[in-house]
């Protein structure tokens, strides 16, 4: 029954509320229980403590902009934030700056290359193209107005636990394993140094970079995180205005451009709403106006996107009429068949 209602959903939803919230409800339960034993990808382990996560988690969580949320599976484990940390920093960056220093200084397009590329800085003569992709990052991170590092840590761990709204905390193996490695961060941020691209010195921007990854989240923490961008910069549990509605906007616009590296054409195709993944597993994938969700499970495809998540956010946005693409023809009872079989399905 819940697979013969998808399509009716996905014809009339594609625009304004979701349906109603047991309904919701049903259906992340069902997109839980649909691709729980999908075991494709692999767990990363070039950050070393990643590799010891359980590859049978998965957590899939919905928050609405009204504040319910709906989970079903792992959604209370707690996994390092990695680089789903890069829209939410881009976020506070951008309120501080502006708009128009951010696409300034550090750019807005896709590299079309993997979120660690060197070659991505030499061949966009020397500009780190975006704040989703680590070069982008780690200068996205530095442009972080503060007097010194320790304010600027501050500032950043706040910002995101005002996201989540609660308290987030440091997981201390996770940055001192990163630590350890993460020679070739290091590397991306000596290079942009030496283009000028870099607001401070290039061990503290890598270090505090390495901090915010670090951070320990849930699957509902993702959801909610994300349903403060779809709700125009107000925290649908807590209240506060965390960034503006222009702020909310620009991050949305760019995850849709470019939050799944170099996959994000692809994920556009399938799925149709900005999202952000990081290589501990987990997705945002957010609904402006509607909500959010939260989905974590540590099997990787080869970009380092989630591949359960990526299933099941393109299961939701089907089902709940998510796809900020579709349409139906003024007038007419049901629109184009938007629950076409794609590769994500
Ligand atoms: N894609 C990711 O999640 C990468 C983040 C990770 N901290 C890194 O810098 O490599």
């Amino acid at each position: 029954m819940l697979e013969a209602d998808v399509k009716d959903i996905a014809q009339r939803s594609s625009t304004g509320a979701l349906p109603q919230h047991d309904r919701v409800g049903d259906l992340v339960a069902h997109a839980h229980e649909r691709y729980a034993s999908v075991d494709d990808g692999t767990v990363a382990d070039y950050i070393p403590v990643l590799a010891e996560a359980d590859p049978a988690w998965f957590g899939l969580s919905l928050a609405s902009i009204d504040g319910r949320c709906h989970s079903a599976g792992d959604t209370g484990i707690g996994f390092s934030i990695q680089s789903i940390s890069k829209a939410f920093v881009f976020a506070l960056v951008c309120d501080a700056i502006g708009h128009d220093e951010i696409r300034r200084v550090v750019g807005v397009d896709n590299t079309g290359m993997a979120f660690n590329s060197v070659v991505a800085i030499e061949l966009n003569g020397g500009s780190p193209m975006n704040s989703m992709v680590n070069a982008g990052a780690i200068a996205t991170t530095a442009l972080m107005p503060a007097t010194n590092a320790d304010e600027r840590w501050a500032l950043i761990r706040d910002g995101l636990s005002r996201f989540a709204g609660r308290p987030l905390m440091l997981d201390g193996e996770v940055y001192r394993s990163e630590s350890f490695t993460n020679h070739r961060n290091q590397a991306l941020a000596r290079l942009l140094q030496s283009y000028d691209r870099l607001a401070i010195g290039p061990r503290e921007a890598v270090d505090i970079y390495t901090r915010q990854c670090s951070l320990s989240v849930t699957a509902d923490d993702l959801a909610v995180m994300g349903a403060t961008l779809a709700d125009g910069g107000v925290n649908p549990i807590t209240g506060e205005q965390v960034v503006s509605a222009e702020t909310s906007r620009d991050t949305l616009a760019l995850l849709a451009a470019c939050g799944m590296y170099e996959r994000s054409g692809e994920w556009l195709f399938e799925i149709g709403i900005p999202a952000k993944s990081g290589v501990a597993g987990g997705i945002v994938a957010i609904a402006p106006g509607k909500g959010a969700v939260g989905a974590f499970s540590p099997r990787l495809d080869s970009a380092g996107n989630s591949v359960r998540g990526q299933r099941a956010c393109a299961y939701l946005s089907r089902a709940l009429g998510l796809n900020l693409f579709a349409s139906a023809p003024h007038g007419a009872d049901s629109g184009i068949d938007t629950t076409t079989e794609g590769a994500l399905r």
